[in-house]
């Protein structure tokens, strides 16, 4: 059986969906799939987070995944003790049990940030039974409200008739039917409404999410890098920072205390790591970069410690 065949479901319903990793992200994306009219589920193996979502929102508890439309999957791609270094062993494990359970023609929407090629391995340990698309996120928790689930996404399939299904649950655009018997109408049928700008292939949508967090960690490096620069050539940085960012199409960041969370560091090694053949020099300089400042930073934090302790002692022996 062809392939566009195996996924095929002439009696196209969408209703029942699961969200797969309650966290920090999957569970903005729960509320939302919820306030939009679906049958909502979740499932995570933190029993906890489970019974959280549960209580304080009502997102059902998923056990087995036979029954559902849709699939959304929002696990951690961290290493569970590192989370600057990428993993997808837990990502796969969740495919795994979707790839024994799950009815074909459901779509999976991998929402987590994952490497290049890892919607490609998806779509092979399903055998194409079900739609496969990635839909990476740009929520940003300091922004909801402007930064939130619905902010325009970008999405790739893994073969065409994924992504009309992706793009038909994301924003509502009709699935043209590949052949005349595949599915029927999907006219009426309901979505998330979020503005989606779709691309050809899914390897674009994976590159897109973790080139944009690479390029964010480039420029905060840089940050970083001019603060070093200020400090040992006794320039104010603070007054150099604010007259460059008096030029329209310039915009300093801030150096804080190191380039850290969920996202950019493991982002940017996803990316580093996702080329066959020349692997990013800037990169590969920034995250150094970084290293030097975190150093910087955490001696003159230690040095104002001890600075803070003297003057304690002095302020003592003076009473
Ligand atoms: N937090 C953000 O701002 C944000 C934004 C964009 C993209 N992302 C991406 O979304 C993904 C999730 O990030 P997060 O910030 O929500 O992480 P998180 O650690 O807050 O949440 C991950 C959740 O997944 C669950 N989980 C992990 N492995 C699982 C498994 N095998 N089966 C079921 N549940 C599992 C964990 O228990 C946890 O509740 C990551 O790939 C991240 O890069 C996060
Ligand atoms: C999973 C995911 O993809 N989530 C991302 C999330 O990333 P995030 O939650 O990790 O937040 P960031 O604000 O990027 O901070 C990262 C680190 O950089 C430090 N930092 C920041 C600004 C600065 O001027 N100087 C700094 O030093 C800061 O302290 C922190 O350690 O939001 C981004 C939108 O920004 C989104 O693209 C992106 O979805």
């Amino acid at each position: 059986m062809s392939n566009e065949n195996k996924s095929k479901n002439l009696s196209f319903t969408r209703n029942k969906v699961v969200i797969i990793g309650l966290g920090q992200l999957g569970l903005p994306v729960a509320k939302y799939v919820k306030e939009h009219g679906f049958d909502t589920f979740g499932y995570d193996i933190n029993q906890k987070t489970m019974q959280s979502a549960e209580a304080n929102y009502g997102i059902k508890q998923a056990t087995n995944f036979g029954d559902f439309d849709v699939l959304i999957i929002c696990v951690s791609t961290h290493r569970p003790d590192d989370m600057f270094t990428p993993q997808v062993d837990g990502l796969m494990s969740v495919v795994e049990k979707i790839s024994r359970e799950a009815k074909a023609g459901a779509l999976i929407s991998i929402e987590s940030t994952i490497p290049k090629g890892t919607s490609k391995r998806v779509f092979e340990k399903v055998d194409h039974r079900l739609h496969v698309v990635h839909a990476p996120h740009r929520w940003y928790a300091l922004e909801e409200e402007v930064h939130g689930v619905n902010q325009l996404r970008i999405v790739g399939g893994v073969s065409n008739c994924c992504l009309q299904h992706g793009l038909n649950f994301y924003d509502g655009r009709e699935v043209v039917p590949q052949t005349t018997e595949t599915a029927t109408s999907t006219a009426g049928i309901k979505s998330l409404s979020i503005p989606m700008h779709p691309v050809s292939s899914v390897e674009v949508a994976e590159l897109t999410k973790i080139v944009e967090n690479a390029h964010r960690y480039l420029q905060i490096a840089f940050a970083e890098e001019l603060y070093l620069y200020c400090k040992s050539n006794s320039i104010s940085f603070s007054e150099l920072r604010e007259s460059l960012n008096t030029k329209w199409n310039v915009e300093v960041l801030e150096p804080r205390d190191g380039i850290g969370g969920h996202c950019l560091p493991k982002d940017t090694k996803m990316f580093i790591n996702s080329s066959n053949t020349i692997r990013s020099k800037i990169l590969q300089a920034a995250m150094e970069i970084d290293e030097d400042y975190r150093e910087y930073f955490q001696n003159a934090k230690e040095l104002n410690k001890s600075c803070e302790e003297k003057d304690c002692e002095i302020i003592k022996a003076l009473r």
